[in-house]
């Protein structure tokens, strides 16, 4: 915390000033953390964690959790996780002690321990000298969770485990988990540092069931706001939920009062899916049936028979013999088909090859936030019947995660689901 000690007028103090004061040491075991928030909280002092003179950083604390309506950074490492504890109160215990540790990694400093060299260091290190890199970490509860820890009562109805949908080879190797940490960075080591570090504070609670590093076009390489272009060199996200509109995201993606439980008010569910993109054989595919496969011009962006990539989209345009000018079986037309909205925030993904043929496991690692996951379910039925880029993907890996509500200062990650009954 660089300007934050003389905000004590404020009755405003930092965990690591506290620790200071009260002659701990800085951010030490998480136990001890959490002791001394209770002594700041006893002498009438709130917690202000956030630095916000820290480079490239992102709030942790906030109504809703980051890394949602946040601009995405060009790298994820998105972890599944499974838990190895048995009762509500030992995962509240894990989040107290993750809280910290994420706000320390989101301000892009070291995590802090007892020291010497005849114990391993308390952080892993990778990230030395690295800054924040626009680090967010989303955390989410996976429908089996409830039932491990003996809680099924406070699970929302709607959150289970996806459907199978027409299409679908899924792999249990990357689906389901008892709960999700989407680390999303400029840096992917940043990232990737930062799930290392909370599943290592949390070494015999829970464990990684699968994980999926992901990128998109680096932000400082490409014009700003220009949409990024997915793996079939098509640009991606251009009609979308807009994250800066307030409205839009309480229609789409914020659970309001009396939507769902009421833990989860604030929070959103998050639906992924790991898609295998054949790029063998869209590279032997014409641009034209490349372009009617989508309904949009690959190079501007623009829907067919148009010139921008904003310009309005008519499914209802005929060409001179009378066919739609976008197909109905394109992926765009069926989208729209399902008459719902989502948020997509997906990432691009390679990862060597496909052991029995030889083809690149790369594609899209799509993820989407939505109120409900009907939404999604709707979408991805309507695609997944009759979608043209289905000749080209596969999807391979699914999972749907409750995202809890934004952490407040003081506060810890999924503090409301413990406090309902
Ligand atoms: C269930 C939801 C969706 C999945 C799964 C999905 C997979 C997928 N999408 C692309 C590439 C593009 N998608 C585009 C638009 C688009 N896609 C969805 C939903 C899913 N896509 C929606 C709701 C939309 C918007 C439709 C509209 O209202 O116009 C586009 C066009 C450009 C854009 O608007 O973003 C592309 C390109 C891939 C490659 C893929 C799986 C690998
Ligand atoms: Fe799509």
């Amino acid at each position: 915390m660089k300007s934050k000690t003389n905000d004590l007028w404020k009755k405003e103090i930092s965990r690591r000033d506290m620790l200071k004061i009260s002659g701990v040491g800085i951010l030490g075991a998480t136990a001890a953390l959490s002791g001394v928030g209770s002594a700041a909280r006893a002498i009438g002092f709130d917690f202000f964690d956030d630095d916000d003179t820290a480079d490239n950083k992102i709030d942790f604390y906030g109504k809703h959790q980051p890394g949602i309506a946040t601009p995405p950074p060009s790298h994820v490492y998105f972890a599944s996780l499974s838990v190895l504890i048995h009762s509500e109160s030992e995962l509240r215990d894990l989040f107290k002690d993750w809280t910290p540790i994420a706000d320390r990694l989101m301000n892009g400093e070291m995590l802090e321990g007892p020291v010497g060299n005849a114990r391993p260091p308390a952080d892993t290190g990778e990230s030395s000298g690295l800054d924040a890199s626009n680090l967010t970490l989303t955390f989410g509860a996976g429908p089996s969770l409830f039932e491990k820890l003996g809680i099924k009562h406070k699970k929302p109805d709607e959150l289970a485990d996806l459907p199978h949908f027409p299409g679908d080879q899924i792999d249990p190797a990357y689906s389901g988990g008892d709960l999700c940490i989407q680390a999303c960075a400029d840096d992917p080591q940043v990232a990737f540092h930062a799930v290392r570090n909370l599943v290592r504070a949390a070494s015999g609670k829970v464990r990684l069931k699968w994980t999926q590093a992901g990128f998109l076009p680096a932000r400082k390489s490409g014009k700003p706001g220009e949409t990024p272009r997915n793996l079939f060199a098509f640009k991606d996200g251009s009609v979308n939920t807009d994250p800066s509109n307030d409205k839009e995201m309480n229609k789409v993606v914020w659970v309001r009062p009396g939507d769902s439980a009421g833990w989860l008010t604030n929070g959103t569910f998050l639906a992924v899916r790991r898609i295998q993109m054949h790029l063998e054989t869209w590279d032997r595919t014409a641009l034209k049936d490349q372009e009617k496969t989508f309904g949009r011009h690959r190079d501007s962006g623009a829907p067919l028979g148009k010139k921008k990539e904003f310009d309005s989209v008519d499914l209802e345009e005929k060409d001179i013999s009378g066919n739609p000018v976008i197909p109905a079986d394109s992926h765009m037309a069926l989208a729209r088909q399902a008459k719902e909205s989502i948020f997509r925030r997906g990432y691009s993904y390679s990862d060597g090859l496909v052991a029995e043929t030889g083809a690149y496991d790369a594609g899209l690692l799509f993820i989407s936030f939505q109120k409900h996951p009907k939404q999604f379910i709707a979408i991805q039925n309507a695609l997944g019947r009759a979608d043209k880029l289905n000749e080209y993907i596969t999807h391979r890996g699914s999972a749907l995660f409750a995202c809890f509500p934004g952490i407040r200062k003081g506060g810890y990650i999924g503090e409301s689901l413990f406090a309902s009954i």
